[in-house]
C-alpha cells in the first residue's frame, strides 16, 4: 500500500483546542489522520546555518517532519517571492507585487533545499502531494534527483489570467516546472481554465478533453477540486462547551442587537478596507438601523514582516476609528475590531451568534470560513451569508447573497437584505448551502485529488487500511 507524503510551507501539529490554526493546517491534520504518510515543511524556525536535520514528531496520529531554514531563506523564499510577488501578483494585485531576482534565486534555493532533504524519506510505493505556491518546482527538483513517484500539486490560491502572468519575470519557467507533476489541482473552474489557457497560449502544450495536457515529453492532467473544512467536527465544536459559551458572551454583549462578523487574516486580499467602507455606506444610508447592528471583525495579523501587510494594518486601525469616531455614541459602537486570533471552538460560538457572516475577500483561492460560517449556524434560525463573488468559495455557494467587494453600495444593499430576510428564506438558503458543506467536505476534496493522483483502486486501499 502507498504512503502519502504530503509537502506544505507551514506544517502545524494538531493544538486541539488550544490554538488559532489556518485552514491548510485543519485539511491536512483530518487527511492524515486516516492515511499512513508523513507530513513535511518548514519548521518556521530560523537557524544560523542550513543542515538540513529533521525533527519528527508524532501527535494526534499525525507524523511531521520539519526542518528549521536561515534567516536570509526566510527572507527571500517566504517574505519575498511567496508573499511579495506570487501571493500578490496571483491574487490580481500586480500593483503590490515586486520583482527581485534575489528573491527568485532564494525561493529556488529554498526548493533545493527541501528536495534534497525529503528526496532520502521518499520509499518507491510513496505518493507524493506538493501544497500550494511555495513549493511550484518541488516537483521538478524531485525529479531531477531520480524520484520517480507518483506526485500531485494543489494550488490553494486563485491562478491568474494569462496577460497578468505574463508580467511576471521568467514566468515560463517557472510554469514550466509544474509540468513535473503528474496532477496538478485548483478550487475551481476558475483557476483552472486559467492555468489551462497560460500552458495553451503561451506555452504551446496541447489539452485533451478530458483535461490532460501534453508538453514535450511530460502528460501532466489538470483538476478542479474545491477544498471543504471538516464538516462534522465543525458543527460539534459549534455544540461545545466553549462555542457555547461564547454564543452567550456575544449574545449578552449584543443586548439584542444584530451581530455581523468577519473573521480574516490580515491580509489586503481580504478586502476588509472595502468591507468597512460597505458597512460605513450602510450606516449613512440607514440612520434608523445604526444602533441596531454591530460588525465584529477578528483579524488576526498575518505575514507582518512584509511591507504591503504592515500598510494594510495601518489603514485598517485609521478606518475603523475613523468609522467609530463618526458614528458611535454612548452606548453603542459601530465596529468591533479585534487583532487577534481565536481557536476554532470559540471562532463556532461567534459564527452561532452572529446574524450575518459577511465574507467579501477582493480575491481568495476558496475561503474556509464562509464554509464554516455555515457549518455553525443553529438549523432552526440561522443567519445569513454575504459572500464574494470572487471567492472560490462562491462557485459552489450559490445559494449565498453574492456581492460585488468593490461596491460599497452593493454591499450596503445586502446588508439591507439579509437583516430582512424572512426566516423560511434563511432556512432554505442555509439548508441548501449546508447541504454542499457536508457532501463536499475535507475528506471529498482528499477523495477527489488523490483519486485523480493514485487511481481510484489505490486511494480507496489506502482509506480502508487507515481505517482499520
Ligand atoms: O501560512 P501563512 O502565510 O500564514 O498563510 C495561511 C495560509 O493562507 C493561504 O490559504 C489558502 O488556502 C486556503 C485553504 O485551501 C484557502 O481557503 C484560501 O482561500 C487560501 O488563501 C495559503 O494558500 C496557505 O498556504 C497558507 O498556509
Ligand atoms: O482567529 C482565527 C481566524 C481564522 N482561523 C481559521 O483560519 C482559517 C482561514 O482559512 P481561509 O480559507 O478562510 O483563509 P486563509 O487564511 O487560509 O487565506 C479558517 O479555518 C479559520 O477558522 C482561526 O482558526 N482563528
Amino acid at each position: 500500500m502507498s504512503r502519502l507524503i504530503v509537502i506544505s510551507n507551514r506544517v502545524s501539529a494538531p493544538k486541539g483546542q488550544s490554538g488559532a490554526q489556518g485552514g491548510l493546517a485543519v485539511a491536512f491534520q483530518a487527511a492524515l489522520r486516516e492515511y499512513r504518510g508523513i507530513w513535511f515543511g518548514w519548521s518556521g524556525e530560523l537557524t544560523d546555518e542550513f543542515t538540513g536535520q529533521i525533527n519528527f514528531q508524532r501527535s494526534e496520529g499525525v507524523t511531521t517532519a520539519t526542518v528549521d531554514l536561515e534567516e536570509q531563506d526566510v527572507e527571500e523564499y517566504y517574505n519575498g517571492y511567496a508573499n511579495r510577488t506570487l501571493w500578490p501578483l496571483f491574487h490580481y494585485r500586480i500593483d503590490l507585487a515586486e520583482f527581485e531576482r534575489g528573491f527568485e534565486d532564494g525561493y529556488q534555493r529554498v526548493n533545493e533545499r527541501f528536495a534534497d532533504t525529503i528526496r532520502p524519506l521518499i520509499e518507491p510505493d510513496d505518493v507524493v502531494w506538493v501544497q500550494d505556491y511555495h513549493m511550484i518546482p518541488l516537483g521538478h527538483e524531485l525529479r531531477a534527483r531520480g524520484c520517480t513517484n507518483r506526485m500531485g500539486f494543489f494550488l490553494h490560491i486563485p491562478w491568474p489570467p494569462r496577460r497578468l502572468l505574463s508580467s511576471l519575470p521568467n514566468a515560463a519557467q517557472l510554469v514550466k516546472t509544474l509540468l513535473a507533476y503528474d496532477v496538478i489541482g485548483f478550487h475551481t473552474k476558475e483557476w483552472l481554465e486559467a492555468f489551462q489557457d497560460y500552458v495553451t497560449q503561451d506555452l504551446g502544450a496541447t489539452l485533451e478533453e478530458d483535461g490532460m495536457i501534453h508538453l514535450g515529453d511530460r502528460s501532466v492532467r489538470a483538476v478542479a477540486c474545491p477544498i471543504g473544512i471538516d464538516t462534522r467536527e465543525f458543527v460539534e465544536a459549534a455544540q461545545s462547551p466553549t462555542a457555547r459559551l461564547t454564543h452567550r458572551r456575544m449574545k449578552d454583549s449584543a443586548d439584542g442587537r444584530d451581530m455581523i462578523v468577519g473573521v480574516d487574516r490580515l491580509d489586503y486580499s481580504k478586502g476588509l478596507e472595502e468591507r468597512f467602507l460597505g458597512y460605513e455606506r450602510f450606516l449613512v444610508d440607514h440612520p434608523e438601523q445604526r444602533k441596531e447592528v454591530f460588525l465584529l471583525q477578528v483579524a488576526p495579523p498575518s505575514r507582518g514582516d512584509v511591507e504591503s501587510y504592515q500598510r494594510i494594518r495601518v489603514q485598517l486601525e485609521r478606518l475603523s476609528g475613523r468609522i467609530n469616531g463618526a458614528y458611535a455614541d454612548i452606548d453603542w459602537v459601530p465596529i468591533r475590531y479585534v487583532n487577534q486570533g481565536f481557536p476554532r471552538h470559540v471562532l463556532a460560538g461567534i459564527y452561532r451568534a452572529a446574524r450575518i457572516g459577511l465574507v467579501t475577500p477582493l480575491r481568495d483561492g476558496m475561503n474556509l470560513v464562509a464554509k464554516e460560517y455555515i457549518a455553525a449556524q443553529d438549523p432552526e434560525d440561522p443567519g445569513v451569508l454575504i459572500l464574494s463573488k470572487f471567492a472560490g468559495a462562491a462557485e459552489q455557494m450559490t445559494e449565498a447573497v453574492l456581492v460585488n467587494p468593490y461596491s460599497a453600495e452593493e454591499m450596503s444593499d445586502a446588508i439591507v437584505q439579509a437583516l430582512a430576510m424572512p426566516k423560511a428564506e434563511r432556512i432554505r438558503r442555509w439548508r441548501a448551502l449546508m447541504d454542499g458543506v457536508e457532501k463536499q467536505d475535507v475528506l471529498w476534496w482528499r477523495r477527489c485529488f488523490t483519486h485523480s493522483l493514485m487511481g481510484e483502486g489505490q486511494a480507496l486501499e489506502a482509506e480502508t487500511a487507515a481505517q482499520e
